[in-house]
């Protein structure tokens, strides 16, 4: 056997977030924060500002690369999460994408007129993510684990439909109930190009990767089966045949009591829990020995001080006889002190040994 998790007991130490994403119960959970490179640091908001654009700045490797390793030098977390963005796959399928400043992701939308063939992908637009992966990986501390990532199918869907974010995904939930069939190609080619740009990835050089479904949470029941636990099912079956060995993490934000079908049904390695979930609650109500990642609410952590305390003290007593990885409920918002941080990540490690 060869490779960090050969378990020769004199070989190299394993990376302590991939040990729990395979089970490894330690004392002290690895962390690390979802949007950990992002506005919120200083340094990163240099170099967007020097590069111009969100779109510019994901596209220059060498700058990606950089933004990735940001986080890692100021706070030492466990994890990296490479430096990129859901909207890449739409953006490879052939939509236009565009960043207005100051609001958010634009993409000319598919209306229920449009034929999805009217997009021509062009796969070469994940190529220099991947080198974004491999520059990455060859300056990382062999300690830290790196994560690769994508959007699942029905948030992917709800961009490439309403041609924007919204506030109830009310165009892709309509064009779902009233054109079924539609509806199915969009989400069947937003798998095939997920797979792709995940293989991508940890051909690269990533060691586990992330689904966001930061949408999950509204859909009715039986749409929820249909459009967030089946199409994650198939990217994490396809992803198993190519890749056996890579943990599949899945954050299906808001799935609230569909949690568990959720874990059993797509058959993820671990499961995101976002900040609105009892951790309690979730111990019970999640597959034993399910590694959970979560779930502190990011306004605390802008609170910061005794709220921060008490809610972590909370999410480690409830995950305490299950493989967990410290990490808050959803990003990182951009005003969060960065002391803030730095006592988060202090207060975790207090007793690590
Ligand atoms: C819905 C979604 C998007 N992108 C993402 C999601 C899913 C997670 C979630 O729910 O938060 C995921 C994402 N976006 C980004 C990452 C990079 C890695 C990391 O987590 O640090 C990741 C994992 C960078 C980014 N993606 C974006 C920024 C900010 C761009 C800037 O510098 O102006 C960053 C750092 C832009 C983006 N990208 C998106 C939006 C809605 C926006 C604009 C609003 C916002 O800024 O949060 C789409």
């Amino acid at each position: 056997m060869t490779g960090p998790d050969a378990g020769l007991s004199n070989g190299p130490t394993p990376k302590p977030l991939l040990s729990v994403l395979k089970g490894a119960c330690p004392a002290v959970p690895p962390m690390w924060l979802m949007r950990q490179a992002g506005r919120y640091l200083p340094e990163y908001r240099a170099l967007r500002a020097e590069k111009g654009g969100f779109l510019e700045l994901v596209y220059d490797s060498a700058a990606a690369a950089e933004v990735t390793l940001q986080p890692l030098r100021r706070f030492g977390f466990d994890g990296a999460i490479l430096f990129s963005d859901i909207l890449i796959v739409p953006y490879a399928m052939g939509q236009h994408l565009w960043f207005e400043a100051g609001e958010g992701p634009r993409l000319a939308p598919i209306l229920a007129e449009t034929d999805l063939s009217a997009l021509k992908p062009d796969f070469s637009r994940y190529e220099a993510i991947y080198e974004t992966v491999r520059q990455v990986k060859a300056a990382l501390d062999p300690q830290v684990t790196f994560l690769g990532f994508a959007g699942s199918p029905w948030t992917i869907a709800t961009y490439m439909v309403a041609g924007q974010g919204s506030k109830d995904q009310g165009a892709a939930r309509r064009l779902a109930y009233q054109n079924p069939e539609k509806f199915d190609a969009i989400i069947n080619a937003i798998i095939d190009a997920t797979v792709v740009y995940l293989s991508g990835q940890i051909e690269a050089g990533v060691e586990a990767v992330q689904l966001f479904d930061s949408w999950a949470g509204s859909l009715a029941p039986l749409e929820f089966e249909r459009w967030v636990i089946q199409p994650n099912r198939r990217i994490v079956d396809k992803l198993k045949a190519i890749h056996p060995e890579i943990p599949v993490i899945g954050f299906p934000k808001g799935a609230g009591a569909k949690l568990a079908d959720y874990a059993t049904g797509t058959g993820v390695d671990a499961i995101g829990v976002d900040e609105t979930v009892d951790p309690h609650w979730a111990d019970r109500a999640l597959p034993k020995g399910l590694p959970v990642q979560g779930n502190l609410d990011p306004l605390a952590l802008i609170a910061g001080g005794r709220a921060v305390e008490e809610a972590v003290d909370n999410i480690r007593s409830a995950f305490a006889r299950r493989p967990h990885i410290f990490n808050l409920g959803h990003g990182i918002l951009p005003d969060t002190p960065i002391d803030h941080v730095e006592a988060l990540l202090s207060y975790v490690r207090r007793d690590r040994p």
